[in-house]
């Protein structure tokens, strides 16, 4: 017979983990980088969670119990809770694992081994260290069935009654509920959704397309329906149900009140929610296919295929700022405030906007660019607000919607907003205003409803002081200001180069020597994130023998470290001696190279072994590219 809670995780304890009843000891911790690896990998479900950690502490919390999500291996990647509390207990930071196997039997942990709903009260703990505390967690599962997450509540409380953690726990399942359901219904937005209650109330979720194909369902009906865990294949609604498809006829707006008859006659009632858009057209990405790129901007340049895209925690990195701005923009996800990011050219504007739609809840609506520098004003104007067929000449004979309605539902990201032409802005502001446009020439007024997200490398506030710029407009578009710093004002600029040089070079399975690295860490970087990954990429290119070389950067000599001679002893020639061959190319190497070598013979007060090590060449090598370089020892 199996054994009840809590002894058959108690056992697990011992014989599993051989684990040793008494003191646990420290509760591990992952770093901050693994912290932002852990919520990387769940961003697209982290968007609705952080709301929901929210909405559930502000029930429990007010009787004492912290909330925290972990991902499936225990990590903490989301916590609320009143440090100050004498409830709180400070093992439940981020970063805290909290696996079965570590902390013996607990609320996440047993509730992640056992993937069910778990209740752990006070000295049905494994460990006497938390022996004061109760917790309480429900498993999280992806539409796909797998196990993604542990929603858990504690309470470090002696005096705790056990009805009183009952109920909290019943809160926290219907918290998790509506978690998942938020999941599952952006998963399929384009999709009916069919909400079905089951005679235990619990609510299971179905998503059906227009042909009443099922294409997916939660977990909870695939129990129900005694539908496979993996391996799903769309199937006809109608081998679950009496075929009825009246039933889903939309007679009652977006959401239909529906009962459907199972083939053994029992009712099942529920909702049917239409899809939140028909089919949202494709996002357009790559810049240079998209009629956003200005011409003549540098695309990334990639020697293995456009990149994957960077989601928000990837695009902030360990800057605090960045991370800041993204807890920010989180924050007020659902507010559709518009947001304006400012920033030099190169820091991830665009990207950011990108970022942002893609975990925002219009992810599945469309993401919409305009540049205002890369086209001439009169097109700029047609293109955001459409135009009616014939509205002018050249113009197309069926018109165009324009920027605003085909980002209806989604978001448009207006980039470059510094240089709109002012009679523009009017006009902008008059729609940001109304939420109406009217395309040119044509009488008919739409309404739209969209995410603004505005971006500029120029600072406005002296436009608008020349009055080049709206001041009104500003204050319109500024409804979230987000300042990216530039790559060299940023703490983690050292993690950031070596991310680059991972998602480019080391993708290809190609070595940064340690000399290159070195370079590519003193850069100034003027042009930032496109700077260096079009420096790395190209680098990857010029490579030989699978090592990235100093010279492979082609870094502006200009840019490079200049050396004081006096220290190293040793000194260029007044003038790097004439090369034979072609100019170009070559020589910008050679004085990079030229440059890298003295570089590293200054830091290493002229010892040679030590500077050839640092370049990845040997000694004779290094002699021989001295002499070359007509450097010698003074
Ligand atoms: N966090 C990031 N991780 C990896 N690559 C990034 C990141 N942020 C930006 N990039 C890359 O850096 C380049 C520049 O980014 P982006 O176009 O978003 O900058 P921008 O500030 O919008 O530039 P501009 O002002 O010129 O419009 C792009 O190639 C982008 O893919």
């Amino acid at each position: 017979m199996a054994e009840a809670f809590p002894y058959r995780s108690w056992s697990r304890c011992v014989e599993e983990y051989g684990l040793e009843p008494g003191r646990c000891g420290t509760i591990p911790y992952v770093s901050h980088r693994e912290i932002n690896v852990a919520r990387e990998a769940l961003e697209d479900k982290l968007i609705f969670a952080y709301e929901e950690v929210d909405f559930l502490y502000s029930i429990v919390g007010r009787i004492g119990y912290c909330v925290t999500l972990t991902n499936a291996d225990g990590v903490t990647v989301a916590e609320r809770a009143d440090r100050s509390s004498r409830y709180y207990s400070d093992t439940e930071r981020p970063g805290s694992v909290w696996s079965e196997r570590h902390a013996g039997t607990n609320g996440v942990g047993t509730c992640l081994r056992d993937a069910g709903v778990t209740s752990v009260f006070q000295d049905e703990h494994f460990f006497e260290d938390f022996i004061e505390m109760s917790c309480a967690a429900v498993p999280l599962f992806a539409p796909d069935c797998s196990l993604w997450a542990a929603m858990n509540i504690t309470v470090r409380n002696p005096n705790l009654q056990r009805e009183t953690h009952q109920i909290a726990l019943e809160v926290v399942r219907k918290s998790a509920e509506r978690l998942s359901e938020a999941v599952f219904r952006r998963t399929y937005a384009n999709r009916t959704i069919l909400k079905l209650w089951r005679p235990d109330g619990q609510p299971c979720l179905l998503a059906i397309d227009a042909d009443h194909a099922v294409v997916g369902a939660d977990l909870a009906a695939r129990q129900l329906l005694s539908l496979p865990k993996t391996d799903f294949t769309p199937f006809s609604l109608w081998r679950l149900f009496t075929r009825d498809p009246s039933a889903l006829r939309d007679r009652a707006g977006p959401t239909l009140p529906l009962e459907l008859i199972r083939l053994d006659g029992s009712p099942l009632r529920g909702y049917a929610y239409g899809p939140q858009r028909e089919i949202a057209p494709a996002a357009p990405r790559a810049r240079a296919a998209s009629a956003s790129a200005a011409p003549g901007s540098a695309p990334a340049v990639s020697v293995a295929g456009e990149p994957a895209p960077v989601g928000l925690d990837q695009w902030a990195g360990a800057e605090p700022r960045m991370t800041r701005n993204v807890h920010i923009l989180r924050r007020l996800a659902h507010t559709g405030l518009p947001i304006l990011v400012l920033g030099e050219t190169g820091v991830g504007k665009d990207t950011l906007a990108r970022a942002y739609h893609a975990q925002s809840p219009r992810a599945a609506q469309p993401f919409v660019a305009l540049n205002c520098a890369a086209m001439p004003e009169t097109l700029i104007e047609s293109e955001l607000f459409g135009y009616a067929g014939g509205a002018f000449t050249g113009a197309r004979k069926e018109g165009s919607a324009g920027r605003f309605v085909q980002a209806h539902g989604g978001t448009l990201f207006l980039d470059e907003i510094g240089d709109m032409p002012l009679h523009l802005q009017t006009r902008l502001l008059r729609v940001l205003e109304s939420g109406e446009v009217a395309p040119l020439g044509s009488g008919k007024i739409q309404r739209v409803d969209v995410q603004v997200i505005a971006a500029t490398n120029q600072p406005l506030e002296p436009r608008i002081a020349q009055g080049a710029f709206r001041a009104d407009l500003y204050y319109r578009l500024a409804g979230v200001v987000i300042n990216v710093p530039s790559l060299r004002e940023r703490a983690d600029k050292e993690a950031v180069i070596d991310a680059c040089i991972a998602r480019t070079a080391g993708r290809l399975g190609l070595k940064v020597a340690p000399a290159a690295r070195a370079l590519l860490l003193r850069h100034n970087w003027p042009g930032n994130l496109r700077e260096l990954y079009l420096v790395v990429n190209r680098a990857a290119s010029l490579a030989e023998n699978g090592v990235i070389e100093p010279h492979d950067l082609l870094l502006p000599v200009a840019m490079a470290p200049t050396v004081t001679p006096a220290s190293s002893g040793w000194a260029p020639a007044a003038e790097a001696p004439a090369r034979v061959g072609p100019a170009g190319v070559r020589a910008r190497v050679d004085a990079v190279e030229r440059a890298a070598i003295l570089d590293n013979i200054e830091a290493c007060h002229g010892d040679i072994a030590a500077a050839a090590h640092n370049l990845g060449m040997s000694r004779a090598t290094l002699y021989r590219r001295l002499k070359a370089h007509g450097i010698t020892r003074r």
